[in-house]
């Protein structure tokens, strides 16, 4: 995919200035930057939430997003919330929970599992997803330094067998390490990217 943002407002507030950035297969891109700064809009405008923006994104890569908040659906089990969203079959969602070290767990509901688990469970859906270019916003926030360095290297294992490319928003420059991905730092305002 490729992103050239000439800017982005909201109201009369110039958020984003001039960006170009080009992601493919096998590709890991982190983007860095305090809080406020602009990460998640240009994550949305990526992730093609947002079209209110001036420029041109050109697609055709598959897509997938996972957020700090795992977004699941309460009513459904913990296959059911991988097969509905992806078109996905039964057998392709267990692989993906075995992946994710969930086997055991199909049956549950998401208030059945710990947030650690609900987090690993939607990084399952995303690969279920076969994605070219996963987009991440801080999924690894809050999780307790255990877990989280646990789902660090699930996340680059699997990017690395799959040869997914990625798209990270991060406050941590050590998650950007973890992974692998190339650091760019939003600043400015309004802000634009600069190398890290
Ligand atoms: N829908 C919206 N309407 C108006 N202003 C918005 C909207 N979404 C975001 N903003 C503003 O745009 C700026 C950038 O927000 P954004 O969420 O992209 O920052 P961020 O870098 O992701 O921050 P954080 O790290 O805290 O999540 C903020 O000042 C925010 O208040």
């Amino acid at each position: 995919m490729r992103l050239e943002l000439d800017g982005k407002s909201f109201g009369h507030r110039e958020i984003l200035g001039r960006i170009t950035l080009t992601v493919s297969r096998g590709e890991r891109l982190a983007i860095l930057g305090p809080s406020g700064i602009g990460k998640s809009t240009l994550l949305r405008i990526l992730a093609g939430l947002d079209s209110r923006f001036r420029g041109q994104l050109e697609g055709g890569d598959r897509l997938a997003l996972v957020f700090q908040e795992p977004v699941l659906l309460p009513w459904r089990d913990a296959i059911a919330n991988i097969t509905i969203p992806t078109g996905c079959d039964v057998d392709t969602a267990r692989h993906w929970m075995e992946q994710v070290g969930l086997s055991g767990h199909e049956a549950k509901f998401p208030r059945q599992m710990s947030l650690g688990q609900q987090r690993r469970l939607a990084l399952a859906r995303a690969f279920a997803a076969g994605p070219d270019i996963l987009l991440a916003d801080e999924p690894f926030a809050s999780l307790d330094e255990d877990t989280r360095a646990r789902m660090l290297a699930l996340t680059e294992e699997l990017l690395t067998h799959t040869g997914a490319g990625l798209v990270i928003v991060t406050h941590d420059a050590t998650e950007a390490e973890a992974l692998r991905a190339r650091s760019l730092r939003l600043s400015g305002n309004p802000a634009e990217l600069q190398k890290d």
